[in-house]
């Protein structure tokens, strides 16, 4: 077993435990943290585009269990040197995600430290939560949007050399109005933040099943972490209405792969704890 999956076990054994977030009485708890030098470097964004990234790290979460942000805490680490112009953008980039998802920002803790880390719950509800232990033999596995540029553009930001401002790296982009459409004709889900791959291994240990692939998926687009794109199982009877709706949307769906009986994993290692 990884150092993460040991860590996670002493801690919580929790049957809420495991999803992108817990689903507990009509809301879905998740957290995630977005650390410089872990998740960015100061000098790859404006502080109100990490700040804004760090939000939708989170909402993407929600969105992947069909639940809708309505109450966030943020903990931010602040550098000493930081003015009051850094602090107002800083602000500016949580305050557009909470506008734009319509949630409200409800606390949260500020300590000073010599970089810059946040770490934000959201509280979001639902009534019709999608989890990743529900796929079913003979589902269709899905994912929305394109993946592999969200790799090539951190490469390139590892490298020194500037990426676009529209780049998805920059800003994710969530197929919230999609997915909340969707949601009843799915069955399980999750959004993908560590690669195809390995979030295709952790939908397999979920549900219990293994994948028969339809299509090749080449190995820069299974390895592109940081994607927040939405994988998803259906039932080939639902599969026509989801793509119905993500045309509607004008969001792309691929259907790569089925679920068969077995188990898959993934020959790509976790980017955390790396020997
Ligand atoms: N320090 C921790 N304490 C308790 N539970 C944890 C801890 N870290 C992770 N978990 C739980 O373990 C599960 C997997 O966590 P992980 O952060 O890998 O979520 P993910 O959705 O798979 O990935 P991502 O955070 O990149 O979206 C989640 O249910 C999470 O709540
Ligand atoms: C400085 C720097 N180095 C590496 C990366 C790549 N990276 C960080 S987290 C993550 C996957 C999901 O994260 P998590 O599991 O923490 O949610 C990836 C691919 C980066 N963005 N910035
Ligand atoms: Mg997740």
């Amino acid at each position: 077993m990884n150092k993460e999956d040991f860590f996670i076990k002493q801690i919580s054994n929790s049957k809420y435990n495991g999803d992108d977030g817990a689903f507990i009485d009509g809301y879905v708890y998740s957290m995630d943290a977005f650390f410089e030098n872990v998740h960015f470097k100061k000098d790859w964004m404006s502080l109100k585009q990490i700040a804004y990234k760090s939000m939708l790290v989170n909402i993407s979460d929600a969105i992947a269990m069909n639940a809708k942000p309505k109450y966030a805490l943020i903990s931010v680490a602040i550098p000493n040197s930081y003015n009051e112009n850094d602090l107002k953008a800083l602000s500016s980039g949580f305050k557009k995600a909470a506008k734009e998802f319509d949630f409200e920002i409800v606390g949260g803790d500020t300590i000073e430290n010599n970089k810059l880390d946040i770490s934000i719950t959201i509280i979001s509800k639902t009534k019709e939560p999608k989890f990743r232990n529900s796929a079913k033999i003979n589902d269709f596995i899905c994912y929305t949007g394109k993946l592999g540029s969200c790799k090539k553009d951190l490469e390139t930001l590892l490298n020194g050399k500037k990426i676009k401002k529209s780049s998805k790296f920059m800003t994710p982009v969530l197929k919230a109005d999609f997915f909340y459409e969707a949601a009843k004709y799915v069955n399980a889900s999750m959004d993908i933040s560590d690669g195809l791959f390995l979030d295709l291994e952790k939908l397999s240990k979920a549900s219990n099943i293994g994948f028969e692939f339809i299509k090749d998926i080449k190995e820069e687009v299974g390895i592109s972490g940081e994607e927040y794109e939405i994988l998803f199982s259906c039932s080939a009877k639902n599969l026509k209405k989801i793509e119905d709706i993500a045309k509607k949307h004008k969001v792309k769906i691929n259907i790569f792969a089925k679920a068969i009986k077995g188990s898959y994993k993934s020959s790509f290692e976790n980017h955390h704890f790396k020997n």
